[in-house]
């Protein structure tokens, strides 16, 4: 299905920024419209239903899914997350951008629906300002933490199957990095669009 709008899929390990990086793009692009998952974890301090996650059981989540309502979903972290069609479909097809934060197995569970999602992987410069960023963010207990920076490994490995790789070093730069990736695509899509309508009318196409 060709869509007016772009899909652009950012995933991380957990603490490398991506979630402060998507808000601080989201706070300067008014095109960009953030997708907000269903998740089966609990809410952290200061989190919104609606806002950062619809927090969701697992027996709503599994209903959720014997529906069909998700577009993908993963199990990442001992919990369960997914974005729901709802979420996107309806936005995308109105010519709206819209951006999803979500975990590696989730982004390339996206480029099946929607071949021309742009997916960006976000690192952290090393593994110890990864340590230091989750633990000085506070919200996790030490074990969640642990748990997170194991599955960072495999997370990582994953890397090279994206469109792009930015290091989230100095944040100033990764945002700037962000928001090229989305204005070449915006660009390099609308010419896409041009040219294929031009070669429809040529020949006829309706
Ligand atoms: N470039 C940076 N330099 C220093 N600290 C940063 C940088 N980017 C983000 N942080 C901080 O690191 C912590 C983790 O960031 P954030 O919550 O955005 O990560 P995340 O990848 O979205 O994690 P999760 O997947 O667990 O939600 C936050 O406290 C944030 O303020
Ligand atoms: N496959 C999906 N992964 C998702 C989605 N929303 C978030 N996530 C991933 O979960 C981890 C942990 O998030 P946290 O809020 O508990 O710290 C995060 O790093 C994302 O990668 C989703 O809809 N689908």
């Amino acid at each position: 299905m060709d869509y007016p709008g772009n899909l652009f899929v950012v995933a991380a390990p957990s603490g490398a920024g991506k979630s402060s990086l998507v808000k601080a793009l989201l706070e300067i692009d008014s095109q960009l419209q953030l997708s907000v998952s269903h998740t089966t974890r609990a809410p952290r301090g200061q989190e919104k239903h609606g806002r950062d996650y619809f927090f969701t059981s697992q027996p709503e989540f599994d209903a959720m899914v014997a529906g069909n309502a998700f577009v993908e979903w993963a199990h990442v972290h001992g919990q369960r997350y997914g974005t729901s069609k709802k979420a996107i479909e309806d936005r995308i097809a109105q010519g709206a951008d819209v951006i999803l934060e979500i975990d590696y197995q989730g982004a390339l569970q996206i480029t099946q629906a929607f071949a021309n999602a742009v997916l960006i992987f976000i690192l952290p410069p090393s593994w110890e300002e990864l340590r230091s960023r989750l633990e000085r963010r506070g919200e996790d207990p030490t074990d969640v933490i642990e748990m997170r920076l194991k599955n960072a490994s495999e997370e990582m490995a994953q890397a090279h199957k994206f469109d792009f790789v930015i290091i989230n070093e100095l944040f100033e730069r990764a945002v700037f990095d962000l928001k090229a990736i989305v204005h070449a695509q915006r660009l390099r899509y609308a010419a896409q669009r041009r040219t294929r309508a031009a070669t429809f009318e040529s020949l006829n196409i309706p």
